[in-house]
């Protein structure tokens, strides 16, 4: 059953990490690798065959580090780290002030803060690359460690790397200084362009969301979630390389308020949908042949991919290898360490360090569009593949998770090019919005516009009336009811046009908007031209016959504002709830409406029909009805006529729900058996607001955070017991 009141943000991403749950997750977990990695400071006696020295290569600026102690394939399984857990809110108060911070991952998301993660074992030392990471993490939420994987071969010496994110991170330069990760962006675009990649309008995106995310100092903490590719459990341990990279900084709040440094409201309204947000969309991977290309050999390497087109084809393994990685650049660039021990002194002479150099990685095609290796080796030999490898060498693909999908928007583009440079959507107006509660169910959600459509007001309209839920749903308890209050009213954002406005009260007592009392009839004895001196009377009859059916269609079309509480224990009538109750009340002010009506038509009662609504906000109350009748479960403000955002001019009824809580594991269209809330597509398992098979769509808003401005957590904790919102019954 619903209830009224304060969310319950912990019970939306809630991670299990019981005692019992971590300790479970241990035996999988093997930190401390398998004798091919060093830490930098000479504690090799972490090492089962330390081979490598560890304490010589202790960096100055980066401290200590994780090393190759031999020569490592790509997909090496490097460590396999069980993580400790800090929910958010322990976090938020405690570890980000600690040296913790600069250790941790973020685990999870949920609406009030990031779960964090600390790596135990290995995990937590590895140092960040900004350009070519050699080390890809996994998190896996079940077993709760963190898998961290080489992304392509290694050297026995190299230092293993994982990327934090884009941007400059808390230990690199401040504003105005040149950033080390700035100038990392402008050596990949110079060289870029000296390989005739040439620069785009993307690259220069990158740049800008790089910049942004400066606001933000936690790289890690900026980590996104990222959904792993289905076959990234496939990789076998020669030939996977990378499972997933970490990804880029983009945070749960609306993008727009990290971007102005703003503090998320303290309480707002969330649409709920299944469609995707682009700003939060998870990142989907999946994955595919790559190799490595000597820079200068890029028209070799085009060369071969038509020939590799064809021979495909021709040996019927699908029609098109590069079909479906469409969305991604041809090559992305990555630096080729000098062999170990290169710049060792020989012959007692010392000789110049060698510096890594660049190098391109070349996409060849997705890994289902050619499941056989061996047949990839087979190609890449018989098109003469020697004529772009590096140094000329035996061709050697290997697999990498690159993004599923071009990059929903601009803004997440950093994120996708994490894993491999990609192209994004444009937002044309397909990609708006949602079209309206009336469209087929939308693609995609545009937050940014939804957050500003809640002003200061409108969100004030919608505490106002959430109050009053709640004022009445703790009646009922003191009357020894469930605490369960609805209530129906006229939505803040109905446009003029149809009803919309500041209700005022007419003489009649009913409530209905300024708009709407405007009488449709009076001014049409003079415009219609018909108004002459020969039949004065006859339209002095049709004008009072106007003004009275004006009069009527008034009573009848005023938006209704009514309330109810739940009284199943009272009448011992279990369809008592709330919302059924706000249907009576709504059923018996439109009859003594109707009769209102009737009387001022001069009609009686059983010689008429109810016509049909002829001033704009005459079908809200049959909607409010109707979706009180669809959606007891979990309403608590119905309203109906103008709805949220995106509506767009859509001049069709929109019909809307608030409310504060979900029912407990139940929830048609609030998701609460899912939790999936800021995670996108978080309509939940039903999603029946959005069911194109049911006439009745509408928009649903969850009201996020405290619903008093000044409340205290102990306030909304208090309240939620108040109204046992733990102890309904689904
Ligand atoms: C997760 S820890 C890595 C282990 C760390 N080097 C140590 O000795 O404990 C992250 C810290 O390492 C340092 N670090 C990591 N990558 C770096 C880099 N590329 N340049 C400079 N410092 C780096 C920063 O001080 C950062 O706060």
């Amino acid at each position: 059953m619903p209830t009224a009141v304060l969310m319950a943000p912990s019970a939306l991403d809630a991670t299990p990490h019981s005692k019992s749950a971590h300790a479970s997750a241990l035996p999988q977990a093997t930190s401390i690798s398998s004798g091919f990695v060093a830490l930098s400071n000479g504690r090799s006696e972490h090492m089962n065959r330390p081979t490598a020295s560890s304490a010589d290569v202790s960096h100055p600026e980066r401290g200590r580090g994780v090393f190759a102690t031999r020569d490592l394939s790509a997909g090496t399984v490097i460590d396999i780290s069980p993580v400790l857990l800090f929910p958010a809110d322990e976090y938020e108060q405690h570890g980000q002030h600690t040296q913790l911070d600069s250790y941790t991952f973020v685990w999870r998301r949920s609406k009030e803060g990031s779960e964090m993660a600390l790596a135990l074992g290995l995990g937590s030392l590895f140092n960040h690359d900004p350009i070519a990471p050699n080390v890809s993490y996994t998190l896996d939420h079940s077993s709760q460690v963190i898998r961290f994987t080489t992304a392509r071969p290694a050297q026995k010496g190299e230092e293993l790397c994982i990327s934090y994110g884009a941007g400059r991170m808390w230990w690199e330069a401040s504003e105005g200084e040149s950033s080390r990760a700035d100038s990392h962006n402008e050596l990949d675009e110079d060289e870029l362009l000296r390989l005739g990649q040439g620069l785009d309008e993307d690259w220069e995106a990158d740049k800008g969301i790089a910049t942004m995310q400066h606001i933000n100092r936690h790289g890690l903490r900026n980590g996104h979630p990222v959904k792993p590719s289905a076959s990234s459990s496939d990789h076998g341990p020669r030939d996977a390389a990378l499972s997933t990279t970490p990804s880029l900084a983009s945070t749960a709040q609306p993008r727009s308020a990290v971007a102005q440094g703003k503090q998320p409201e303290r309480g707002r309204l969330w649409r709920l949908t299944e469609a995707i947000d682009p700003e939060s969309a998870p990142l989907e991977l999946l994955p595919a042949w790559v190799i490595d290309v000597e820079p200068r050999r890029t028209g070799a390497f085009v060369s071969f991919q038509q020939a590799f087109k064809k021979a495909v084809q021709a040996a019927g393994v699908c029609e098109d290898p590069q079909l479906i990685v469409r969305h991604l650049r041809t090559y992305r660039k990555t630096m080729l360490s000098p062999p170990a021990g290169a710049e060792a002194s020989s012959a007692g002479h010392s000789r110049p360090a060698e510096k890594p150099r660049p190098i391109l990685q070349g996409m060849i095609c997705a890994q289902q569009n050619m499941p056989s290796k061996e047949m990839l080796l087979e190609l890449l030999v018989r098109l003469g593949a020697s004529s772009f490898t590096v140094n000329g060498g035996e061709p050697t693909p290997y697999l990498v998770d690159v993004p599923a999908d071009p990059a929903p928007s601009r803004s997440r583009l950093a994120d996708w090019t994490s894993y491999w440079p990609t192209n994004h959507q444009s937002r044309g107006n397909d990609c708006a919005g949602l079209q309206s509660s009336n469209a087929s169910v939308p693609l995609i959600v545009d937050r940014m516009k939804d957050e500003q459509l809640w002003t200061p007001e409108a969100l004030q309209w919608a505490r106002s009336h959430l109050r009053k839920c709640v004022d009445l749903a703790l009646e009922a308890k003191s009357k020894g009811q469930v605490p369960i209050a609805a209530r129906v009213t006229l939505p803040f954002h109905l446009p003029p046009w149809r009803g919309g406005g500041v209700p005022r009260t007419t003489s009649s007592g009913t409530t209905h908007t300024s708009n709407s009392s405007s009488r449709a009839g009076e001014d049409s004895p003079r415009s219609d031209g018909a108004t002459t001196c020969e039949e004065p009377q006859a339209l002095r009859n049709a004008a009072a016959a106007a003004i009275a059916a004006a009069d009527a269609a008034a009573v009848t079309s005023a938006p209704i504002e009514a309330a109810a509480h739940d009284t199943r224990i009272e009448e011992r009538n279990p369809l008592k709830h709330a919302v059924t109750n706000v249907i009576k009340t709504v059923a018996s002010i439109r009859s003594e409406r109707e009769k209102e009506r009737h009387k001022l038509l001069g009609h009686s009662l059983a010689d008429t029909r109810t016509p049909s609504p002829t001033v704009a906000g005459a079908r809200s109350t049959q909607e409010e009805v109707e979706l009180g009748e669809e959606h007891r479960a979990s309403a608590l403000i119905a309203a109906a006529g103008g709805g949220g955002g995106g509506s767009g001019g859509n001049e069709s009824p929109a019909r809307v729900l608030y409310f504060l809580y979900p029912s407990p594991g139940a929830g048609g269209c609030c998701g609460a058996a899912t939790g999936k809330l800021l995670g996108g597509r978080d309509g939940g398992p039903y999603a029946v607001h959005e069911q194109s098979g049911l006439n009745h769509r509408f928009e649903v808003w969850r009201w996020l955070g405290p619903l008093d401005e000044d409340a205290t957590e102990e306030d909304s904790a208090k309240l939620k017991q108040e109204l046992s919102i733990d102890g309904l019954e689904p």
